[in-house]
């Protein structure tokens, strides 16, 4: 589903004439199937971000190949992964990004009413979206009106309506507490037992690597072991 080949990213610091390269990435292969979780955890610095943002199509690799969903993504303009993006990846971020001056409902109708899908269907597809993923009594609230573990759950709900088979998550539980991070990350696991939803997550955290059948880990750019911790048939059994 996801097939990352020889992934280089190096930024380029300091003014004109006088740049320096700063390799992050170095030779990156990665491979998340369908259906699956991946994990994939690392310190501070290590390149997890930058690496996400490669597979979301926010930041160019300097070098390597990506293709997503059977289709060679690597070339892509900012329009087309625009595009790519709203049909096959839900992106959640660390710090949920929700709109303040939109209520939790308008969140997460929003990518709808981006696309143009008609009220009605808006109204029935969102509130089902928020029943199932216990927030629908949040309806009217403003994101400052909720708890972080509300906000994420708002978050999830929005990168997930338009029903995308692939989720990108960074840092999902960076900020909520242990209780609230143990029910999100059951969410997790839910959808993507009910949903065959495809997830890559990136963590320092170990509780979060753990939900994953495959947790890679990073290390100053380059990947290092990869542990299958459990068989995708056990889990789906
Ligand atoms: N836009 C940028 N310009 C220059 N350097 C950057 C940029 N973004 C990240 N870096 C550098 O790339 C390296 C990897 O950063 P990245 O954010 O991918 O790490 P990370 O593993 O996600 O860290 P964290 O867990 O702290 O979020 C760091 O040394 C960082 O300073």
């Amino acid at each position: 589903m996801i097939h990352l080949k020889q992934i280089e990213h190096a930024f380029t610091l300091g003014r004109k004439g006088n740049e320096r390269h700063v390799p992050v990435l170095k030779g990156i292969d990665l491979t998340v199937n369908s259906g699956e979780i991946v994990t994939l955890i690392g310190r501070s610095g290590s390149g997890k971000s930058t690496l996400l943002h490669i597979v979301g199509g926010f930041i160019r690799p300097t070098s390597g190949t990506i293709s997503i969903a059977s289709q060679d993504t690597t070339a892509y303009t900012e329009g087309q992964w625009a595009d790519f993006r709203r049909r096959h990846l839900g992106v959640v971020f660390q710090n949920f990004q929700l709109i303040p001056s939109m209520t939790a409902y308008e969140n997460i109708e929003l990518p709808l009413v981006l696309q143009g899908t008609a009220p009605t269907v808006r109204r029935k597809l969102t509130l089902e979206l928020m029943e199932q993923l216990g927030i629908a009594e949040y309806s009217d609230h403003y994101p400052s009106e909720l708890s972080g573990g509300q906000q994420q759950r708002v978050g999830i709900a929005r990168s997930l309506i338009l029903n995308p088979p692939i989720v990108l998550a960074d840092e999902p539980t960076g900020s909520l507490d242990s209780e609230n991070e143990e029910q999100f990350l059951q969410l997790l696991k839910s959808l993507n037992r009910e949903r065959k939803l495809t997830l890559l997550i990136i963590t320092h955290d170990d509780k979060v690597a753990a939900i994953g059948h495959k947790t890679l880990r990073i290390e100053d750019g380059r990947l290092l072991n990869q542990t299958d911790t459990r068989k995708l048939e056990v889990i789906h059994s």
